[in-house]
This record gives C-alpha cells, sequence and structure tokens, in this order.
C-alpha cells in the first residue's frame, strides 16, 4: 500500500484533492478526516499540515507528499526527500519587502533585522548572499505587521498577488529569493512499486490541463510548414483525405498558443481547423 501525504488546509488543500480526484483518487469529503483509503488503487492518503508533510517524507514514514517547494526548503529535511515533479498550481514568489521607499536592494540589509515564518529558507539565502550580519526573526505568521510593530526592519514572506503587502503599505525589494509552487516530493532511494503509477497519473493531469487537441486540413505541398508549427509530443498524425491533394492532420498544441496557432495555420492555408480539449491522458 502506497501512503501518501496531502495538505489538511491551506492554500494548497483544495487544489491537490481536486487534482488526485481527476487523477481517480478517492479523496475525504470531511474536512475532519485525517486518513482516507483508496483500496481499488492501493494508495492510503494522509491529511496533514503542508509545513509537516516534509518531515514525514523525508523521515521514510510516507512515501510521497504534495506540499509547497517554499516549505520543503524551509523543512531542512534534504536528505531524506526530493522534488520529483512541479504541479502547476499554488505558485507564489518567496520574497522580500519593507515599507514603500525604505530599500531598494537585499544589500542593504546589513545590520537589519528580518521578519518570516521561513526562517530555514530565509537564513540559508542570507548565507548564501553573504549578508552574515542580518538578524532572523521568527514569526508564525501576519508577518507583513513586524515592521509596523517594531519587531523587524523588513520581511521575507510569500506573495501572490500583492495585495496583503499593498494593504500594509509595504512593497517587494530586490529579486525573488525563490519561486515556489506546488511540488510531489518523494523520499530518497528505492521507490515501491505504485510511485511510477500515481506520477504518470498526475503528469496526465497536468497535460490534459495545459494542452488542447487541434484537427485541420491542410493541402500536401503545406504540410511541412503546418507541421513545424504544430510539432505536437511526438510528432504529429498525419492521415489521407477523400481528395488526395489535401491531408488531415492530429497534434496536441499548448492551450495558451491555441488562437495564435489557429490564425497562422488559417493564413497559410489549412481549413477546418478544430479544437478540442483533452478529457485525460498518458504521455
Ligand atoms: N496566496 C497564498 N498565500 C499563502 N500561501 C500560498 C499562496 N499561494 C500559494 N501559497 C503556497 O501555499 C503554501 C503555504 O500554505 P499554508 O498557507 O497552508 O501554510 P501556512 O501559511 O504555513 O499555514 P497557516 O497560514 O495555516 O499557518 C506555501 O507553499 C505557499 O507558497
Ligand atoms: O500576495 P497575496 O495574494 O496577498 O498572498 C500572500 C499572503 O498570504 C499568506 O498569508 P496567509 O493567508 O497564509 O496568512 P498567514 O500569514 O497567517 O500564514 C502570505 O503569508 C501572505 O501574507
Ligand atoms: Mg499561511
Amino acid at each position: 500500500m502506497l501512503r501518501v501525504a496531502v495538505p489538511n488546509k491551506g492554500a494548497l488543500s483544495e487544489a491537490a484533492m481536486a487534482m488526485l480526484a481527476e487523477a481517480g483518487y478517492v479523496q475525504r469529503r470531511d474536512r475532519r478526516e485525517l486518513v482516507m483509503l483508496d483500496e481499488a488503487n492501493g494508495v492510503e492518503f494522509f491529511y496533514l499540515r503542508p509545513r509537516d508533510i516534509a518531515v514525514y517524507v523525508g523521515s521514510g514514514t510516507l512515501d510521497l507528499g504534495i506540499t509547497g517547494r517554499d516549505l520543503f526548503q524551509d523543512a531542512r529535511v534534504d536528505h531524506g526527500a526530493e522534488e520529483v515533479m512541479g504541479l502547476g498550481f499554488g505558485g507564489a514568489g518567496f520574497r522580500l519587502a519593507a515599507p514603500v521607499g525604505r530599500f531598494t536592494a537585499a544589500e542593504q540589509l546589513s545590520g537589519c533585522r528580518v521578519a518570516t515564518s521561513y526562517d530555514g529558507l530565509l537564513s540559508r539565502w542570507l548565507e548564501d548572499q553573504q549578508l552574515a550580519d542580518v538578524e532572523v526573526v521568527h514569526l508564525d505568521g501576519a508577518v507583513e505587521s513586524a515592521v509596523r510593530l517594531g519587531v523587524a526592519d523588513a520581511i521575507a514572506d510569500v506573495v501572490e498577488t500583492g495585495n496583503t503587502l499593498k494593504a500594509a503599505g509595504m512593497e517587494t525589494f530586490g529579486e525573488p529569493i525563490m519561486q515556489s509552487e506546488a511540488i510531489i516530493i518523494s523520499r530518497r532511494g528505492e521507490r515501491p512499486e505504485g510511485i511510477s503509477r500515481i506520477m504518470r497519473r498526475l503528469e496526465g493531469v497536468l497535460v490534459a490541463r495545459q494542452y488542447l487537441m487541434l484537427d485541420y486540413d491542410i493541402p500536401k505541398d503545406l504540410l511541412e510548414r503546418a507541421s513545424a508549427l504544430t510539432p505536437g509530443l511526438e510528432s504529429p498524425t498525419i492521415s489521407p483525405l477523400a481528395d488526395e491533394g489535401w491531408v488531415a492532420v492530429r497534434s496536441m498544441v499548448p492551450a495558451a498558443d491555441t488562437n495564435r496557432l489557429m490564425d497562422d495555420l488559417y493564413e497559410l492555408g489549412a481549413r477546418a481547423i478544430l479544437v478540442s480539449s483533452i478529457h485525460a491522458c498518458r504521455i
């Protein structure tokens, strides 16, 4: 039985459960349930605080977990667990911020105090940047209030829309410390059977979300130029048509590029250009 950790609340919880459900796994219905057994798929899901998931997977108690890249790097369990796949949701930057106009670069933090809930991540980054004389102040949350209340000169926190910072009269400065998203982590070393299957399924969900299926007809002599526009994942499927001067082409395309590709194909001479969604796939 594969044992998998899923965030029980917070920014990643709903999207993680939705993705697992889309991949065909049974998820809990009641927020109070701590464990859910999906017998048919041979997986047991444990609903845990996202911050703790790295600890469970890193110590070898659980096989796989979904957490945030920033939380994983903050937990300092890299020796026991590793990031195996980005999941394309829960995207946010981890950034320095301070009251508007106070700082413009990280180097100016010399001798200052920086409040954060991610002190492992911040301390290591400060070391890498050779900013040895910056004091890290640990807070559990709502760090945006730390400067106003006098316990820090700047903060390092998760920034998604930037609305929380703005409301606190603050702005980011310097380069982002890191870019985070939801990730799958696995314990290092031998992987039990079943891990590749769950990862293939989640990859299928990701691809089905990010790609669309494009069909079109094109005169044979333009096929090479059309194929260059829609190379597909492996290569496009080419089928004969009753009219021997034409062929039908079928290819997966990134959803974000679809309208531009349809315009380009039409201008090239393609006709009957159809787009359909991909319900599920295995790549
Ligand atoms: N708008 C957001 N706010 C907070 N975290 C976000 C946001 N968008 C994505 N995330 C990600 O979600 C994870 C944090 O989740 P969560 O908010 O549940 O943790 P937490 O702040 O430690 O918990 P809590 O706020 O319940 O004490 C991080 O990986 C973070 O990058
Ligand atoms: O850029 P935004 O879209 O405004 O989102 C970022 C904010 O959301 C998170 O707080 P959360 O709600 O997790 O509260 P917390 O600080 O108590 O953890 C994070 O710590 C920021 O404060
Ligand atoms: Mg939070």
